[in-house]
C-alpha cells in the first residue's frame, strides 16, 4: 500500500508516530553505512535516496558512509585479479589500491551522490582524503605462530585503520545542507592511501561526529540467535556471549565491534538493519518498533524517542 492508497487515518497515524521521533532527531547527526543490497537493488536504491532526502528534509544531518566491495571485486575480475580477504579485510597490493580509489572514490561514490540528488537533495561525495577527513596507518593483522611463539604479523598491503578524523569539511558542508556522502579511503602522514572497511569508518565518524545514531545496513534481518531469530536488542554481554558460543561471526563481527566501541564512546545508539527492506532507514529511524537489532551500552537500551 502506498500513501495514495492508504486510508487518510493510517497515514495520519504514521505521520504522528513520526513525530516524536523527528522532534527528537532534529539538528542531530546520524551517521549511516549504506551498503549491501541497498546499493545494487534499483527499487532499494531510489527508497534508499528518498529516506536520506526526507530525513534532511526535517532538519536531521545524515551523513552516508558507502562500501563497494563486491563492485571493486567485480572490477578486479574484469582485470584479471582474484579478490582475496584476510579476516574480512580485502588484500590490497599497489594496483588493487588503484582499483579501490577508482571504484570508491569515483564510480559508487559519484553514483550515491547522483542518486540523492535526483530525489531532491544536495549531496556531496568525499574520500577520507578531502580535507584530511581520514588519517589512516597500515592496519597490522595477526595469526597465532607456532606454539609459544609470538603471533605472525600478515601482511595485507594497503589495508588502513583510522587513526584520526578532522571533520570541519562536514561542518561547513552540514552548515550549508549539504549531504556528506564518504568513501572510506585514508591517507597519512606522507600521502599513502589505505583502503579501510566502511563499518570501521562509519563507527569512527560517529564517535568523532557525536552523532546521535550509527546505522549499520546489511543483508541480514539484524543479528539472529541459532534459531534464525531476529535479536532486538543486545548490550556488550549479551554480545560477547553471541561471540564466545560462535552465533556471531565473520563479516558481523567488525560490525558489532564498531557499534559497540560507537555506543561505548558516545554515540547514544547504533542499529545494524535489514538493507533488503525498503525505507529501511525511515523505518528504524521514525517508528516504534524500528527494524533489525540495536546495540546499546546497557544503560540506555531504549530506541523510543
Ligand atoms: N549471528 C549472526 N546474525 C546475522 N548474520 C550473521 C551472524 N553471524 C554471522 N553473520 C554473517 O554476517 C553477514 C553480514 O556481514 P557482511 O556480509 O560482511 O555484511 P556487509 O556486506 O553488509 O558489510 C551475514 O550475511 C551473515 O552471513
Ligand atoms: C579493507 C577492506 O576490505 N575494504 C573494503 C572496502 C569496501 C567495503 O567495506 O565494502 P562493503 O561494506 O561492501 O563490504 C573492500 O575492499 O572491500
Amino acid at each position: 500500500m502506498t500513501a495514495e492508497n492508504s486510508p487518510p487515518n493510517l497515514v495520519a497515524h504514521v505521520l504522528i508516530e513520526a513525530l516524536p521521533y523527528i522532534r527528537r532527531f532534529h539538528s542531530r547527526t546520524v551517521v549511516v553505512k549504506y551498503g549491501g543490497n541497498a546499493m545494487i537493488d534499483e527499487t532499494l536504491k531510489q527508497s534508499f535516496a528518498r529516506d536520506i532526502v526526507l530525513m534532511k528534509l526535517v532538519g536531521i544531518n545524515p551523513i552516508i558512509v558507502h562500501g563497494g566491495g563486491p563492485q571493486i571485486g567485480s572490477l578486479l575480475k574484469k582485470i584479471g585479479k582474484e579478490s582475496e580477504f584476510i579476516q574480512g579485510m580485502r588484500v590490497t597490493d599497489a594496483e588493487t589500491m588503484d582499483v579501490v580509489e577508482m571504484v570508491l572514490g569515483g564510480l559508487v561514490n559519484k553514483e550515491i551522490v547522483n542518486l540523492i540528488n535526483t530525489h531532491g537533495g544536495r549531496a556531496v561525495g568525499l574520500s577520507g582524503k578531502d580535507g584530511g577527513l581520514i588519517r589512516a596507518q597500515r592496519l597490522q593483522l595477526t595469526r597465532p605462530g607456532p606454539a609459544e611463539q609470538a603471533p605472525e604479523i600478515i601482511d595485507i598491503g594497503h589495508v588502513g585503520e583510522v587513526t584520526g578524523m578532522d571533520s570541519a569539511l562536514l561542518t561547513l558542508l552540514d552548515g550549508a545542507d549539504f549531504i556528506p556522502v564518504v568513501a572510506p579511503i585514508g591517507v597519512d602522514e606522507n600521502g599513502t592511501s589505505y583502503n579501510i572497511n566502511a563499518d570501521l569508518v562509519a563507527g569512527h565518524l560517529a564517535q568523532t561526529l557525536g552523532a546521535e545514531k550509527l546505522i549499520l545496513m546489511t543483508n541480514t534481518a539484524g543479528i539472529l540467535d541459532t534459531q534464525g531469530n531476529l535479536l532486538t536488542g543486545l548490550d556488550e554481554a549479551q554480545v560477547r556471549a553471541l561471540i564466545n558460543d560462535g552465533t556471531l561471526h565473520g563479516g558481523m563481527l567488525p560490525k558489532v565491534e564498531c557499534a559497540l566501541q560507537a555506543v561505548r564512546n558516545g554515540v547514544k545508539a547504533a542499529t545494524i538493519i535489514d538493507g533488503r527492506v525498503p525505507h529501511a532507514v525511515l523505518l528504524e529511524l521514525f517508528t516504534d518498533s524500528g527494524v533489525g537489532t540495536l546495540i546499546h551500552n546497557g544503560a540506555d537500551r531504549s530506541s523510543s524517542p
